[in-house]
């Protein structure tokens, strides 16, 4: 296929200039003065006046900056003409805002030119790509995928420079295009420095790749929008580590730009622009077929006099490169995207036909009066639909850019949250005491540490050896030795435990305490009831206790060895009582109360071991307990049978 041969336009870099408004932190005094297209400023030096074809005041909108610099480029984009929107300007005069690329995605020239765009194709078949790239600190990036890094650009023909292996997105709407690019967003380079709290730290690009098809043939085109990075003076913006590298590299490639701008205004032979990676990506833009419209962006205070005249003399270098554009457009009649009346009329021939067909009348030379009618009604018709389908289109972009504001918004605060945690005095975990502890509570705190440390390993243990014969047959005095309690310890323990579990549960709900120190608190609050319900297991056994020999338990029908032991609080002699059943009431109340506890105990750890399944220890305490209960209860046995015998 052949491109048919339209026609050449010649003509200069547009330039657009823009002065943003005071910041609150800077004093309202002014080195600007603007006259239509004029802007002047007075520096120590001689004031100094430079002609623009455009000067956009402090008070301008985003529309009218969208207008005056970006409407015609993106209109003839959609008709095969490739163009690009450039912003320049010193740190923090207003690029970023400018081009709307803040996250979210605001409606500044990035927004307004995507909802020109797809109003244009509204009746038209297309296909639409985007390319959405950062170059930082000179090596090239797709944002769209962050794991595409360090991309190739290859030089196809002179100083025609194309990114290799780049991945692309196909977009159908509007609001896929913007998801798309407030996703590419995310990845940009953004940090805050002394000059700008949110400054770009890199070159952004966004190109779109369009392919429009017609009934004769189709046009192809690009368009870029590009935020370069400010130029700052490090020592000025105090910059350091990463921040004055990145300076560094940002304000090498603003100087190759404006070396290869300078050659380019003046008609010099040789351009450089394989210096860095920005002059090769823009050598494409400024010197092969592409409207470019330069949109310089200045602070308005006396402090950034300095850096606003470096500004303004690249802009008038800018205004001076001349560039050859056409349109794109394949296998059409030459100029069909061109503005000659004839063919002007073709195209409103072409319109009229469309009309008729879409009202139901026959195309002809001349028409009735209740024909025009009809065409009118149904132009009404579509007019209203088209209003109807943008008004919803209009809507749903309100709702997407007031959703992603919430969502801004809410990880801003999740991110202050994470960051009033993370200033916060240093963790119970790393071995200092917090602020929000008392000296006591932190020496216990110390004390459960070291107890859950060794429980945890007794634990280990015991999950190692399963056989449930082993544990059934532990005695209950080894096992509380085992977890290492001695008796000072317990007793502190015991005294201090509702004290723990105020301050550990104070310490779980306390904002300042991280997850995972949560589940370490909820661990250490379960070793330490545990080791209460040892404590209490271990009282009740020094009292009530007095095996002798194996008995057969209940449970499983184990033997369980119980160890003779001399015990406080044995049963009371037999002569102390007037009768059988005198004794036999005493001893048998003594027994109940006895059964009672135990029970009481059992149920606690039944309870437990429920809680925690895996705390094997607990059922086999449980099996433990069941068993010297009965034993006890046997050695009554036997004591009622004495008592019985003797009394017969
Ligand atoms: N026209 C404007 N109206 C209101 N506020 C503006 C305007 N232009 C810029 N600002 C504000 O000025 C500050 C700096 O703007 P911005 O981040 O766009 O600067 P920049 O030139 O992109 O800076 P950098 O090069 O450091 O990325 C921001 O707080 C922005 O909101």
């Amino acid at each position: 296929m052949t491109q048919n041969n339209n026609a050449n336009i010649v003509e200069n870099v547009h330039v657009v200039v823009r002065v943003r408004p005071f910041l609150q932190s800077e004093i309202r005094e002014s080195p600007l003065q603007i006259k239509q297209n004029a802007i002047q400023i007075t520096t120590t030096e001689q004031p100094r006046t430079f002609q623009f074809d455009s000067v956009l005041p402090q008070s301008a909108t985003q529309q009218q900056v969208f207008e005056a610099a970006a409407l015609d480029v993106v209109t003839n984009f959609t008709k095969g003409m490739n163009g690009c929107v450039l912003c320049y300007g010193q740190t923090s005069s207003g690029k970023t805002y400018t081009c709307g690329l803040n996250d979210p995605i605001s409606d500044g020239i990035v927004y307004r030119s995507l909802y020109q765009i797809f109003h244009l194709l509204h009746d038209t078949r297309f296909e639409l790509q985007i390319q959405f790239v950062q170059i930082y600190n000179e090596v090239l990036q797709n944002l769209l995928k962050p794991d595409e890094k360090d991309l190739v650009l290859r030089e196809v023909s002179k100083n025609d420079f194309q990114i290799e292996r780049l991945t692309t997105r196909t977009v159908t709407s509007l609001q896929e295009t913007i998801n798309v690019i407030q996703a590419g967003l995310k990845n940009r380079a953004v940090a805050p420095t002394l000059a700008n709290c949110n400054s770009s730290r890199a070159h952004t690009i966004l190109q779109l790749n369009l392919k429009t098809f017609h009934r004769q043939g189709h046009s192809i085109s690009k368009l870029q929008i590009l935020d370069l990075a400010g130029s700052e003076r490090p020592n000025k913006s105090r910059s350091e580590g990463l921040r004055f590298q990145e300076a560094v590299a940002i304000n090498s490639s603003l100087s190759f730009l404006g070396k290869a701008v300078s050659a380019l205004s003046t008609g010099k032979q040789f351009v450089p622009v394989r210096c860095s990676v920005l002059t090769k990506v823009l050598s494409t833009t400024l010197m092969k077929n592409c409207r470019t419209v330069l949109i310089a962006t200045l602070c308005p205070s006396v402090s950034a006099a300095h850096e606003s005249v470096s500004t303004l003399q690249f802009a008038k270098s800018c205004r001076e490169i001349v560039q050859t554009v056409r349109f794109n457009t394949f296998g059409m009649d030459s100029g069909e995207e061109g503005a000659g009346v004839e063919k002007l009329g073709r195209q409103e021939r072409i319109q009229l036909q469309m009309m008729c067909t879409r009202a139901g009348v026959q195309m002809k030379d001349s028409f009735e009066l209740s024909e025009v009618e009809k065409i009118i009604e149904s132009l009404q018709d579509q007019q209203n639909e088209k209003i109807q389908v943008e008004l919803e289109e209009r809507l749903q972009l309100e709702k997407l850019k007031h959703e992603s504001k919430v969502a801004y918004y809410q990880n801003l605060v999740e991110a202050k949250k994470e960051s009033a945690k993370a200033s916060q005095p240093p963790s119970i975990m790393t071995g200092e005491k917090p602020d929000f502890m008392s000296p006591e509570a932190y020496f216990i705190y110390q004390k459960i540490q070291e107890l859950a440390g060794q429980v945890q390993n007794i634990q280990k243990q015991i999950q190692q050896q399963q056989e449930p014969e082993l544990c059934d047959q532990r005695d209950l005095g080894q096992i509380l030795t085992d977890y290492g309690l001695n008796h000072t310890q317990t007793e502190s323990l015991s005294m201090n435990f509702n004290l723990f579990e105020e301050q550990m549960e104070s310490w779980s709900g306390n904002q300042f305490v991280k997850p995972e120190q949560t589940i370490q608190l909820s661990n250490l609050l379960k070793a330490f009831q545990r080791v209460k319900l040892f404590n209490q297991i271990q009282n009740f056994k020094s009292v009530k206790e007095e095996p002798k020999e194996f008995v057969t338990g209940p449970v499983k029908n184990q033997r369980v060895p119980i160890k003779s032991q001399k015990v406080q609080g044995a049963l009371p002699s037999i002569s102390a009582f007037e009768s059988t059943q005198q004794f036999k009431q005493v001893v048998g109340a003594q027994c109940d109360t006895y059964l009672r506890e135990a029970q009481g105990i059992i149920d606690g750890i039944k309870n437990e071991a429920s809680k925690a399944a895996k705390y094997q220890q607990m059922e086999a305490d449980y099996y433990q307990l069941i068993a010297l209960s009965s034993c006890q209860m046997y050695n009554f046995g036997k004591v009622f049978e004495k008592v019985d015998g003797a009394s017969e």
